[in-house]
Parts: structure tokens; C-alpha cells; sequence
């Protein structure tokens, strides 16, 4: 997996023409050849005399064009994808950036976005690969477009009433590549068809993946190209967000959160890369060997927002730490090689640059760091920006060390505005003493800023040492739990072509219904098992004991019905026709209620009472349906042939794998839906055979089972 990260400077707004502009590119010494720049510069927001600069693998001034971005990022990918790895294409940044302009972009040809652009690259592609190979290469384009939300993934192509409220389930398919169980594939053969969907679907905000099948007469190769239109990343604490969009935003920081630490680790090829810890990381599959990785960070140019701004730059070259260490180690500014006039709004042509140096957390640093700062002293570390601010004997002779500390002020959405008459941008840099400045700063503080300020600086204290702890924590791991693991992800990943696959599912299902008792259906699933482990010893074990214990509750269960007068009382109360189908004599149905010995207890030990309701409850139904009986009568019958067609019908359905069509089976909400699709996505490419194979899902039973069926409509 390789990540590369630009930055993407959007033009000021009409309403924003005289607003300034502190967001500004540059490029190093050694770039004078390169078309583009590679690094972002923008004033501390505590004193306009230091400045930030941060760098990237390139960044795209305010003119830069939809194309331009799109020839030099996106169109040398596609290649790599039609080479089947798979894509991933983000934008990020603050709310009003520019992200939905570059994804998605305007309607005019000019103004087409990443995604529109990728497309049709795509099928130029597709088109020149069926003619190289005579037609022996067939490419298929298939689109799918969801929304991570509050950490949920939500199928934009259904429409929201007919969403399940706790998402799609995502799990891990036996090609080693994660999915989303159920979502919508809606083919697309021309850009045309693309485009219909896309506006269809485009109404949501949204993540849009792009699956690419080729196949040849031997092979087929599948990529996935994915778009992701972050939400906005803006601060909580200034923003007017109500509880709800707190919910929503905290989400949303996590999962960026976790994208920080992959993208991190991926960078310093970690073994472990955190993908699984946010559903965003895992859909991407960023913990995939291969594939390539394009972050587009967003940025307004104007003060407004220019916290936002420093914070997302923050995050993005947390991201790019390990690819700048070069350059931290390098003096590369030496001289300027770029009239900053021309593009910078700070700095002139004549200062002399330094190196990118680690920076204490000046803007977010409290007071205590000031006053050490204003004594001299040197304030705690608090993350890693780079300066390459000024020399100290340039800027007020009474500081030793140019890491300046000033406090925050700002408390509220876009406050950077309001204080742009107090605070002017630098045009050039000031000779102004910081210290003056700084106390400047301190009187302008409010109760409140600094409860933000300390409340803001816990945080990030907190994400730092989290960021940390999972890079040092790594190595520290025991040799044998790291063993283990190793073990534990080769035995994932080679599952594809472990043909004891399906027998783990079984094996570790039974262990799920032993654990709760359910000794039936344990009994079930580790004879399903057996059959991948033949001959293993501790398994035969394992299912002789069961069948003797079953056995021996089934003698206890025989005497307890001699002796339940009750519940046979409560049958003769029945009429005739459902004293049988709750006794279980005769069943009208095919798949008649099970006796102890094939069920487990959980329906098995007050058949009476539960049938009872089951009778009742299907009367009316038996008038209407015609009744089918399975040829054999017995309710494991696995042949299809001897199957009603209706429990066939009820098979195909529960095996499409599809929520919605399970949910649409009667007496099944979407919780038992999920959870039906959960245990047919863990048993792989198993088919659930019988009704007596379904009742024994986790979740379902016999009950469940018969309501299902007997909801079906058959036609003749
Ligand atoms: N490169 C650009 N050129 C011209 N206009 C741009 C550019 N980038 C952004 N804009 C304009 O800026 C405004 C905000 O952009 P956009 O809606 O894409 O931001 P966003 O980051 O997606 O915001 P949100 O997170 O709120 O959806 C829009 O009017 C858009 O047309």
C-alpha cells in the first residue's frame, strides 16, 4: 500500500475577494525544475512573525485546475488498477474547502471533478484493453455508493426507509478483501448509465466505489477504485454543532483518526496496520498489502479558517511524517527559490530560509508554557508542526529559543474572522517583540478560551500519546502474542485456499452454542465439521459425549411429558387439527415442529405452549396456501428435489445473502436479518441446505423458521 498526500489550495470566494489570503504554496531549493510545489505555508495564528510551513508530495495553488490535478494525481493510477490493485482516493479537509468541488466538481466539462474524470478514464481503458486483446478480455464496471455515518455504512442506492438503522454488516470475504454484506452492485457499461446513477445516488454525501472485473478466458481480476468525499473535519469546539452533529463529528474524527494511524503505519511499514479499528479503514481495505492510496487535503485560504486550516494540516502531515524525515534532516531552505512575493504572503525574497525543524505546539500551548517561554525557558513539546520561521537573533533579542508559545483565543467557528481586524496578516514578517505580543494575547483571554484552549490541549495530548503508544507498543509485544497473531492473520488470509474453511466456521460455531448451552445444535455443527477434520480424534470425542448427553436428556424429556398433565390438558383444549400440530403427530406442514432430540432446548423443552401459538397463528394462513409437504416428510431434508416449493423458495432467498430480501420474510426485522446474513457470511461459500440447517443459525430457531415459510406465497 503506498499513500501519497497533496494539498489542494481553493480560490477565494466572491464574497471572500477581500478577505486575506495567509494559506500559501512554496517550493523547496532542490524543486526549481518541478511544475509544482510541495509546501504549505501559513502564519501561526498566535503571532504573525512565525510561520508554519508543512510539506506534502505536492501542492495545487488556488489557479491549479481540475485537470491539472487530475493528470498529475488520479490519471497515473488508473493503470495500476486495470494491473488489478485496488484505489483509494479521499478528500479532506474542513467544511467550505473545496472537497465535493474536487470529488465531485461542476456540471461543465472544465469543472468535472476526480470522480467524473476517474470514469471516464476507466471506460477510455476499458474500451482500448477489449480491442489489444480481440475481445478475449471483457471488462465489467460496476458501481456501488455508500455513506460511513456515525461509523454505520448506509447504502445510498436504497431508499432511507428501506435502510436497515445499524448499517450494513462488513466482513471479511474469502478473497482476503473486505465487504459490505448486501450492498447494491448496480452495473454501469457506459458513462452514460455512470452518470444516471451517480446523479441518482448523489444526492446523499457519499463514497462511491468503482468495481472493475476483467475477465479472460482463464482469469478473472477485480479492483475497486474507491472516492471518498470526507465530511467536513472542522473543530467541535468551534462550531455550533448540536448534540446530534456531535455524535455525527466524533464519528467522523475517529475514523479520521484511525485513517491517521494506517496511513502512519503504512508509512513507516509497520507490520500491524490499524485498519480494523473504524469501518472506514477496513471497507478501504488499508490494510491490504497492495494498492494505492491518494489523500486530497482541502484548504481555504482566507483567516477564517485558520485554525481549521492548521488542524487539518496537522493531521495530514502526521500523515506524511515519515516521507518528510528526509527533508527534516536536510536543510533544503536554504535559499529561497521561488519569489515568496509571488505566492506567499509572508516572508520576502530576500530571507533566508532554514531547515524544517520540529516545532513545540505554538499554537495550542497553555499558559504555563507562555510564562516559561517568557522566562526563558524552553515549553513542552506538544506535537510536531514545522517552522522555518525566522532565526531567533532576527526576531525579539530577549527570546533564546524561536518555538514561540502564544495562547488560543479562539473559541468559536471561524472566531480567526472576527479577529482579523486585531490580528493583520503578515505580508512580510514583523520585527515586532513577541513578548509584547504575547501579553498582547494574554489579555484578550476569556475564562472560557482557556477552558477550551486546556479542554483542546488535553485532547490532542491524548491522540499524540495514543499515536505514539501504537507505534512504541508495537515492537513491545510479546515474541509469543505476536506469534500468535501472525498465526491467527495467516490462518485469515489463507482461508481462501484452506479447504478446512468451512469446518472452522462449523467448529467455531458449534463452540458459540455449546458456550450457551444449546447442546443440540452444537451437535450439528461439529458433525458439519467433521467431515474437514477426518479422522480427528478430539472431535469424534467431542460428538459422542454430546450424543450421549442428548441422549440422556431426550430419556429425562420422555418421562417429564408422561408427567405434564398441564400441557397435555392444554392441548385437548385445542381443536383437533392443532392439538396434532402442537403435539407434533402429524404436521400439516413440511416442516413440522422438531422433538427435543433435534432441537435444541430452547424450543424444545415446552413444545406444548409454543406450537400451541404457532397453530393458532397459521390457521387462517393453511385456508389460503396450499400446504406442501416435504416427499419424506422429515423436516432435515436436504435433497431439493424432496423439498415443497416453498422451502425452496425460502433456501434461495436466505441464501442470496441479501438483507433486504431476508428482511422481507416474514417475522424477520433487521436485526434478525443481520444476523442471519452474519452467520451465512462466517460459514463462506456454505449453503444453508434445510430448514433444520437454518433453524440452527444463530438467532433464528424453528419457530422463526415455520413463520418465515409459512409467510411465503408459492405460485403454481
Ligand atoms: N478549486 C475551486 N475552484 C473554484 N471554486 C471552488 C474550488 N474549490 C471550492 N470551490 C467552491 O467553494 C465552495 C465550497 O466548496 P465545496 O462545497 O466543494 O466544499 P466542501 O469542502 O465539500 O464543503 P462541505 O464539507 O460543507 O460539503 C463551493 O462554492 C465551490 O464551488
Amino acid at each position: 500500500m503506498s499513500v501519497r498526500v497533496v494539498a489542494r489550495i481553493r480560490p477565494l470566494l466572491r464574497h471572500e475577494l477581500d478577505k486575506d489570503t495567509i494559506v500559501t504554496a512554496e517550493s523547496t531549493t532542490d524543486e526549481i525544475t518541478k511544475d509544482r510545489p510541495t509546501i504549505v505555508r501559513l502564519p501561526n495564528p498566535k503571532t504573525d512573525s512565525e510561520s508554519f510551513s508543512f510539506q506534502f508530495s505536492s501542492v495545487y495553488e488556488q489557479e491549479a485546475t481540475q485537470q491539472e490535478l487530475f493528470d498529475s494525481e488520479i490519471s497515473p493510477t488508473v493503470k495500476h488498477l486495470f494491473n488489478g490493485f485496488d484505489l483509494s482516493i479521499f478528500a479532506h479537509g474542513c467544511t467550505g474547502t473545496g472537497k465535493t468541488h474536487t470529488m465531485r466538481g461542476g456540471k461543465t466539462l472544465a469543472e468535472r471533478g476526480v470522480i467524473p474524470r476517474l470514469l471516464s478514464a476507466i471506460y477510455r481503458r476499458c474500451k482500448k484493453v477489449e480491442k489489444d486483446t480481440g475481445g478475449a478480455t471483457q471488462v465489467q464496471v460496476a458501481l456501488e455508493y455508500f455513506e460511513i455515518y456515525c461509523d454505520r455504512v448506509y447504502d445510498l442506492f436504497e431508499p432511507p426507509e428501506k435502510r436497515t438503522p445499524s448499517g450494513l454488516p462488513i466482513r471479511d470475504s474469502s478473497k482476503g478483501k473486505t465487504v459490505v454484506v448486501g450492498l447494491t452492485e448496480k452495473p454501469c457499461a457506459t458513462l452514460k448509465e455512470f452518470e444516471q446513477l451517480y446523479d441518482q445516488a448523489n444526492v446523499n454525501r457519499s463514497t462511491s466505489a468503482t468495481k472493475i472485473t476483467q475477465t479472460t478466458e482463464d482469469t478473472i481480476r477485480v479492483s475497486r477504485a474507491s472516492c471518498i468525499d470526507l465530511a467536513g473535519s472542522e473543530d467541535n469546539r468551534r462550531t455550533d454543532n448540536n448534540k446530534e452533529r456531535l455524535v455525527e463529528s466524533s464519528a467522523i474524527n475517529k475514523s479520521l483518526f484511525v485513517l491517521a494511524q494506517c496511513v502512519d503505519a503504512i508509512n513507516k511499514k509497520q507490520a500491524r496496520i490499524p485498519y480494523r479499528e473504524s469501518k472506514m479503514t477496513r471497507i478501504l481495505s488499508l490494510g491490504q498489502k497492495s494498492g494505492l492510496t491518494v489523500m486530497i487535503l482541502n484548504l481555504a485560504p482566507t483567516r477564517a479558517y485558520h485554525l481549521d486550516t492548521l488542524a487539518s494540516l496537522n493531521f495530514a502531515s502526521r500523515t506524511k511524517k515519515i516521507e518528510v524525515s528526509e527533508v527534516e534532516n536536510d536543510p533544503i531552505y536554504r535559499a529561497m527559490t521561488k519569489p515568496l512575493a509571488a505566492t506567499s504572503s509572508i516572508g520576502g525574497a530576500t530571507i533566508a530560509r532554514q531547515p524544517l525543524r520540529p516545532l513545540a505546539a505554538a499554537h495550542n500551548a497553555n499558559i504555563q508554557e507562555v510564562e516559561k517561554k517568557m522566562q526563558g525557558q524552553k515549553p513542552n513539546k506538544a506535537f510536531s508542526v514545522y517552522s522555518d520561521s525566522r532565526k531567533p537573533s532576527m526576531r525579539g533579542s530577549n527570546l533564546p529559543n524561536q518555538n514561540q508559545t502564544v495562547r488560543r483565543s479562539d473559541t468559536h467557528k471561524r472566531a480567526a474572522e472576527s479577529s482579523a481586524s486585531t490580528c493583520r496578516p503578515t505580508k512580510t514578517y514583523r520585527s515586532t517583540d513577541s513578548v509584547s505580543r504575547a501579553r498582547g494575547f494574554e489579555s484578550t483571554m476569556t475564562k472560557e478560551s482557556i477552558e477550551a484552549m486546556i479542554s483542546q490541549r488535553i485532547d490532542e495530548k491524548l491522540a499524540e500519546k495514543a499515536l505514539q503508544d501504537a507505534a512504541v507498543s508495537a515492537p513491545a509485544l510479546s515474541a509469543e502474542l505476536q506469534r500468535r497473531l501472525d498465526d491467527l492473520e495467516q490462518r485469515v488470509e489463507a482461508r481462501d485456499d484452506d479447504k478446512s474453511g468451512p469446518g472452522l466456521q462449523f467448529l467455531l460455531m458449534g463452540k458459540q452454542h455449546l458456550t450457551r448451552g444449546e447442546e443440540v445444535s452444537a451437535l450439528r455443527m461439529f458433525q458439519l465439521a467433521l467431515p474437514y477434520f477426518p479422522g480427528n480424534s478430539r472431535l469424534e470425542t467431542k460428538i459422542a459425549k454430546l450424543e450421549e448427553s442428548i441422549r440422556c436428556r431426550q430419556k429425562i424429556g420422555t418421562a417429564m411429558t408422561y408427567a405434564a398433565p398441564q400441557a397435555s390438558s392444554r392441548l385437548a383444549n385445542l381443536p383437533l387439527k392443532q392439538r396434532k400440530l402442537a403435539s407434533g403427530d402429524e404436521t400439516d406442514d413440511e416442516f413440522a415442529p422438531p422433538d427435543a432430540s433435534d432441537h435444541d432446548e430452547s424450543y424444545a423443552s415446552d413444545s406444548s405452549v409454543k406450537f400451541e401459538k404457532a397453530a393458532r397463528k397459521t390457521k387462517p394462513m393453511t385456508k389460503k396456501l396450499p400446504i406442501f409437504r416435504d416427499r419424506d416428510g422429515a423436516s432435515d431434508c436436504t435433497n431439493p428435489e424432496d423439498q415443497t416449493p416453498r422451502t425452496t423458495r425460502l433456501l434461495k432467498i436466505i441464501n442470496t445473502k441479501d438483507i433486504a430480501q431476508i428482511k422481507a420474510l416474514k417475522g424477520v426485522g433487521a436485526k434478525k436479518a443481520d444476523a442471519i446474513v452474519n452467520c451465512l457470511v462466517d460459514m463462506d461459500d456454505e449453503e444453508v441446505r434445510d430448514l433444520q440447517m437454518l433453524a440452527m443459525l444463530k438467532g433464528v430457531g424453528g419457530k422463526s423458521v415455520e413463520t418465515m415459510r409459512l409467510g411465503l406465497t408459492v405460485e403454481f
